[in-house]
C-alpha cells in the first residue's frame, strides 16, 4: 500500500522540509509515503479566497490516482488514538487500495475535497497550521506502522 500526502502549500521552510523528511524516510517500501505540494493560488488583498479554494480543490482531485481511499485531515474529524490509528492502517492495508491523505491550506480545504472524501481525521481540537500537520501526520503514521509491526520505535 502506498500513502500519497496532498498538501497545498509549497516552498516550506527548512525545519519543515526536514521534520518531514525525518519520518517519510522511515518507512518500508510496502508502505512508501508520498508527499505531493499543490501550489497555493495567490492571497492578494482583493483576493477570491472561493475561487482559490476552487482551483486548489481541483487540482488536488487530480493529483489523487483512481480508486484511492481518500481521507481528509479535518479539525473536525473523528480523533484517533495511536492503536485506533494503527488498526485504521491495517484495515486500509487489507482493502489492498493505496491512501490519499488531503491537507488543506490556509483556509482548509475545498468543499469538493471535503465531499469527496471517506474519512475525516483530527489531529485535535486545535487548528494545526498545516506545514506541521505534514510533520505531525508522517509521525503518527509512522508510530502507527511501528505498533503494526512490533517496531521498538513505539513503547507503551
Ligand atoms: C490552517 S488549517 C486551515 C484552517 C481553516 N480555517 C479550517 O478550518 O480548515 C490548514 C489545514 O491543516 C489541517 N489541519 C489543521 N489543524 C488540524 C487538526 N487539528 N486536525 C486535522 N487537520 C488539521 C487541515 O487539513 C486544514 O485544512
Amino acid at each position: 500500500m502506498k500513502i500519497q500526502m496532498i498538501a497545498v502549500g509549497t516552498k516550506m521552510p527548512a525545519w519543515v522540509e526536514t521534520g518531514f523528511a525525518e519520518y517519510q524516510r522511515r518507512f518500508p517500501k510496502d508502505m512508501a509515503l508520498e508527499l505531493i505540494e499543490i501550489p497555493a493560488g495567490k492571497r492578494g488583498k482583493n483576493a477570491d479566497i472561493k475561487r482559490i479554494l476552487h482551483i486548489e480543490g481541483e487540482k488536488t482531485l487530480a493529483a489523487i490516482p483512481k480508486g484511492n481511499r481518500i481521507v481528509t485531515l479535518e479539525v473536525t474529524g473523528k480523533a484517533l488514538d495511536t492503536h485506533q490509528l494503527a488498526k485504521n492502517m491495517e484495515k486500509w492495508q487489507l482493502d489492498g487500495r493505496d491512501v490519499s491523505l488531503l491537507i488543506g491550506g490556509p483556509e482548509g480545504l475545498a468543499p469538493e475535497c471535503i465531499a469527496a472524501s471517506e474519512q475525516k481525521w483530527s489531529l485535535s481540537n486545535l487548528t494545526l497550521p498545516h506545514p506541521l500537520v505534514r510533520i505531525i501526520v508522517a509521525e503518527s503514521l509512522y508510530r502507527g506502522w511501528s505498533l503494526n509491526n512490533n517496531h521498538p520505535y513505539h513503547r507503551e
